[in-house]
């Protein structure tokens, strides 16, 4: 799948030949609007948007578009859906995926015993607050459907809320339920599996002992959505036909998982299984295309008949449709300050009230500077970035350091990691791992001087010059033992897929080089360098490639020109990725604009669910 992707998205000039010359057209207004779908794509668009003289231009034009584009009842590489014009397998998985989850959204609330729930909730629930608490809620909400959304930023409860439901679902079942947990990447997955053991550790000590029979039945190691698929060539094991074996599913870091796989996640879901999404609408959008996580969030509401219920099971009083509430962001309230909730019978209404948003961060109560700066670039206020870096001394913004500068500042915070690296009798790979994941550098940019091959390139120069390396040349690649790598490519092989972070030893005594990887749930993988998929150093790393990692200092590296690559979105994940301090290196009117830049990605998603059911 991923190679079939990347023909579309890497190589956008090769595909409008090669379609041009199968559909065997020779007109440039029409091999035009094929590239200008593939960049489109390549930019992280499903689809793109035609005006009426392009649609009305491309029916003139039905000699040369014969066989090329078609309706959606037609199989021709290219899809025109309305005004949307898509390449077919990408309309193919909005089309596959939107039905599934209106299927999904139509089968609500069968048999639920609304007394059983209201018990275990104020269990699960035990302190009543003075305001409603909205963890409780969304328990209540998801106990009700077998589809449900928790976005929230960092520390926003997420993981404590789904360890409540899923104790509540096990609690509610008369057979023991099959439970799995799935994230899109090896790090979300580790990362995941800790936040539910952590979670578990959290929970009141008489909480912990009543419960202990159905804690025991709950998963705490959490897979890769490829793993948990199967790969299986270029496709997956399962799918509509093979089905996963499981009757809750909980994802976590949603907002990662690209339209292909969520198509292939939907498909291979059995219908009577219970999913849960769990994400930060906020963040960026998956590396390939779509937007689908924050399509799914557009819209949070609670219907009146719909609030008379969750006021009844969770005893606080639960306002419809919660325009201005608290636990609502401003720049949401906003959003919706002008929909007033109408019992509409479209799939976007049902999905709507299945959308938990969760506000108030927990964690940072405790590093109030992050989450200063991250709410003021999500409400896009410029004049409270200033104060925001004033007031916290967690924050720094360096606005017009010189290059050199910076790398030397850059540098010198790997100091603690290679002291470590290069001490014989420290041979522990996790307290390698846990020290350099102390302090990583986030660019905007891929390439350049401020992308990340280009810190990297420099760094390494830094780390020579004061003696922490000693590169040596292998299969043409400099390498060096403490060498920090990020592979690049989804490897079944070696079961390495893409963002996997590893480092680079030396055996002492064979003197072998073999790169050592994290595994969710077995030792530390080692794999030979010549085995290895394509990698590239990882001491800086694309702030896309970052995401559903953390690090507790984290230095953001902008370009010195404006890119439009730099968004609101891009600069919140950034942020979020620190769990202590950020350093901002960038000029102010590059920060300004980047926060005031707020691309939405095309998809067709909102029209499909806007359907009557
Ligand atoms: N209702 C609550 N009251 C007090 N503390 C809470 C509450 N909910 C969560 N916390 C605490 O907040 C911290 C973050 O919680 P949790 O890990 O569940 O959030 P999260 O949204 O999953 O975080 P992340 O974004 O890092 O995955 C934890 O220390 C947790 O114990």
């Amino acid at each position: 799948m991923q190679a079939e992707l990347q023909t579309v998205t890497e190589f956008p000039e090769q595909i409008t030949k090669v379609l041009s010359l199968l559909a065997q057209i020779d007109n440039p207004v029409v091999e035009a609007l094929i590239l200008r779908l593939a960049n489109s794509l390549q930019e992280g668009h499903v689809c793109l948007h035609l005006s009426t003289d392009e649609i009305n231009d491309l029916s003139h034009r039905h000699q040369s578009i014969n066989g090329l584009i078609g309706s959606p009842t037609e199989f021709t590489p290219l899809i025109l859906d309305g005004h949307k014009l898509y390449f077919h397998r990408y309309w193919l998985y909005e089309d596959r995926f939107a039905n599934q989850l209106c299927k999904r959204l139509n089968q609500q609330s069968a048999n639920v015993d609304e007394a059983q729930i209201k018990l275990l909730l104020n269990k699960l629930f035990a302190n009543k607050l003075d305001d409603i608490d909205w963890q409780k809620v969304a328990v209540a909400a998801a106990s009700l459907s077998n589809f449900t959304i928790i976005s929230g930023g960092p520390g926003t409860g997420k993981t404590s809320t789904v360890l409540r439901l899923l104790l509540l679902l096990q609690g509610l079942a008369k057979q023991p339920l099959t439970i799995r947990l799935a994230a899109p990447t090896g790090k979300a997955a580790a990362r995941m599996g800790e936040g539910m053991r952590n979670a578990i550790q959290k929970l009141p000590s008489d909480a912990q002992a009543e419960l202990k029979p159905i804690l025991e039945t709950l998963p705490t190691q959490a897979e890769t959505l490829h793993r948990l698929l199967g790969p299986n060539g270029h496709r997956f094991t399962h799918h509509a036909l093979y089905p996963l074996s499981l009757d809750v599913l909980v994802v976590d870091e949603a907002s990662m998982i690209d339209q292909a796989m969520m198509y292939h996640l939907f498909e291979a879901l059995p219908p009577s299984a219970t999913v849960i999404l769990l994400g930060d609408k906020d963040q960026l959008s998956s590396v390939d295309a779509g937007s689908v996580f924050s399509d799914l969030c557009e819209k949070t509401l609670i219907s009146p008949a719909n609030a008379t219920r969750l006021s009844e099971i969770t005893d606080y009083q639960i306002p419809a449709n919660p325009v201005g509430n608290q636990n609502m962001h401003p720049v949401q309230n906003d959003m919706f300050s002008d929909i007033e909730f109408t019992e509409s019978n479209t799939y976007d209404a049902l999905l709507a009230q299945q959308v938990q948003v969760l506000k108030h961060s927990y964690r940072f109560a405790s590093v109030p500077g992050i989450g200063a700066l991250a709410n003021a670039i999500l409400a896009q206020d410029l004049s409270a970035l200033n104060p925001v870096f004033e007031v916290h001394p967690s924050l720094v913004w360096q606005k017009n350091a010189e290059y050199e500068d910076m790398l030397g500042s850059l540098a010198e915070r790997f100091q603690p990691y290679f002291e470590v690296i290069n001490d014989s009798l420290i041979n522990d790979p996790t307290i390698w791992m846990n020290t350099v994941d102390q302090f990583r550098v986030l660019t905007a940019l891929k390439d350049g001087p401020y992308g990340a091959l280009g810190i990297n390139r420099a760094l390494e120069r830094r780390f020579q010059l004061k003696h922490w390396i000693r590169p040596t040349t292998q299969n043409g690649r400099s390498i060096y033992h403490g060498l920090l790598i990020m592979v690049v490519q989804n490897d079944y092989q070696s079961g390495l897929f893409n963002g996997d972070v590893g480092i680079v030893q030396q055996d002492q005594q064979t003197g072998k080089w073999h790169a050592r990887f994290p595994q969710i749930d077995a030792d530390w993988k080692s794999i030979p360098l010549n085995r290895l998929p394509d990698w590239v150093p990882a001491w800086a790393m694309t702030i896309h490639k970052s995401q559903g990692s953390e690090f507790d200092h984290v230095a953001i590296v902008l370009p010195n020109q404006f890119s439009p690559i730099i968004n609101r979105s891009l600069l919140y994940t950034a942020v979020t990725r620190a769990k202590q301090n950020v350093t901002l290196w960038g000029k102010q009117n590059i920060v300004f604009e980047g926060v005031k830049n707020h691309p939405k990605r095309m998809s067709g998603l909102a029209d499909r669910l806007n359907r009557v059911t």
